[in-house]
């Protein structure tokens, strides 16, 4: 297991060359928020916009656009239900994440699969929150690389069948190889498995505890993919980034919110770009 603190991270921090603009930081698709969780959508949104990324869209039941106008003006935003939009955005961008917020109901199934059957060979595909419980169903047709999944451990347990007090590294190590998945296993001191290797996050704290955390760290995750080459680098500096970020606000905040998390990134950033 890698131990990674801030010194590992020292030279992989996204730069921005001065000749360049917002197609040079990425486009991000976040597929996310049913009529229920549309703040999960918002939230992961958010923190993509406020890491970095060049371009964001959320695509998002109806209910949610004029809440996603009205708190995050920097993002696109359309129906997910929209076949036809759905489809340019997922053929024209750098990742798609799907799941935040999305429900397990006919509608969230059905966005899923389309996903799963548009989505370009290679574009990364960052899968969270429902859509783990939905690939967890294992009635979806799937062979899609790269990809990434962010399960907490009840949503691992669901996905692996690995109990939640028999998540061991190499019990989990052996079945992100089976399932070809790079895996961002969240709870304190989180592990990434990528690439065969096991990487344990040295930050983080229990201020963190709270609804839509991990909403934001799949934001986050999908602006560093766009912007560090290597794909088990980017899950590594974006996790950290997150925790970091976290760790900053518990010095004097009792409880981490998500969305100031997020307007904290562009600091946090700046102190840890060389
Ligand atoms: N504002 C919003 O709209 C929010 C929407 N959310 C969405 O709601 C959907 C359901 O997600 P949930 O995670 O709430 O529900 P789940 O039913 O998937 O899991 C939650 C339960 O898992 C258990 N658990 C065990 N280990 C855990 C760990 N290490 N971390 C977290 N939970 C652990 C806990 O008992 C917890 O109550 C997801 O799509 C999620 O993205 C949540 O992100 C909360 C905020
Ligand atoms: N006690 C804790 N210590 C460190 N990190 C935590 C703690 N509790 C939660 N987190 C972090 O918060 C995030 C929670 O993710 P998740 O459960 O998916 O939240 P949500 O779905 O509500 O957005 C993860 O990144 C996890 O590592
Ligand atoms: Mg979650």
């Amino acid at each position: 297991m890698i131990e990674i603190t801030k010194n590992y991270l020292k030279d992989i921090w996204p730069k921005r060359p001065l000749n360049s603009h917002k197609g040079t930081f990425g486009r991000v698709l976040i597929i996310a928020g049913n009529k229920q969780f549309g703040g999960a959508g918002i939230l992961s949104a958010t923190a993509a916009v406020y890491s970095g990324a060049g371009l964001v869209t959320l695509a998002t039941d109806p209910i949610n656009i004029s809440a996603v106008r009205a708190s995050l003006p920097e993002a696109m935003v359309i129906d997910y239900q929209n076949h036809d939009m759905l489809l340019a955005l997922i053929s024209n961008t750098s990742v798609v994440v799907i799941g935040p917020g999305l429900g397990t109901d006919e509608t969230a199934s059905s966005i899923f699969q389309f996903t799963l059957d548009n989505i370009p060979a290679s574009t990364p595909l960052i899968i969270d929150g429902s859509a783990i419980d939905l690939l967890a169903t294992k009635s979806f047709k799937f062979e899609h690389q790269p990809t990434i999944v962010t399960p907490h451990q009840m949503e691992w347990q669901r996905l692996s069948e690995i109990k939640i007090a028999e998540q061991q590294p190499s019990t989990n190590q052996k079945l992100a190889d089976k399932l070809n998945l790079h895996v961002v296993l969240k709870h304190p001191e989180t592990e990434i498995y990528s690439n065969q290797k096991i990487y344990q996050i040295k930050a983080g704290n229990p201020g963190m505890a709270t609804g839509g955390m991990g909403d934001t760290l799949t934001g986050i995750l999908s602006t560093m993919i766009c912007q560090i080459p290597n794909l088990s680098n980017a899950l590594i500096a974006g996790t950290f980034l997150h925790s970091y970020t976290a760790d900053l606000i518990y010095q004097t905040d009792a409880v981490v919110i998500p969305h100031r998390l997020s307007h904290a990134l562009p600091k946090t950033l700046k102190k840890l770009m060389p």
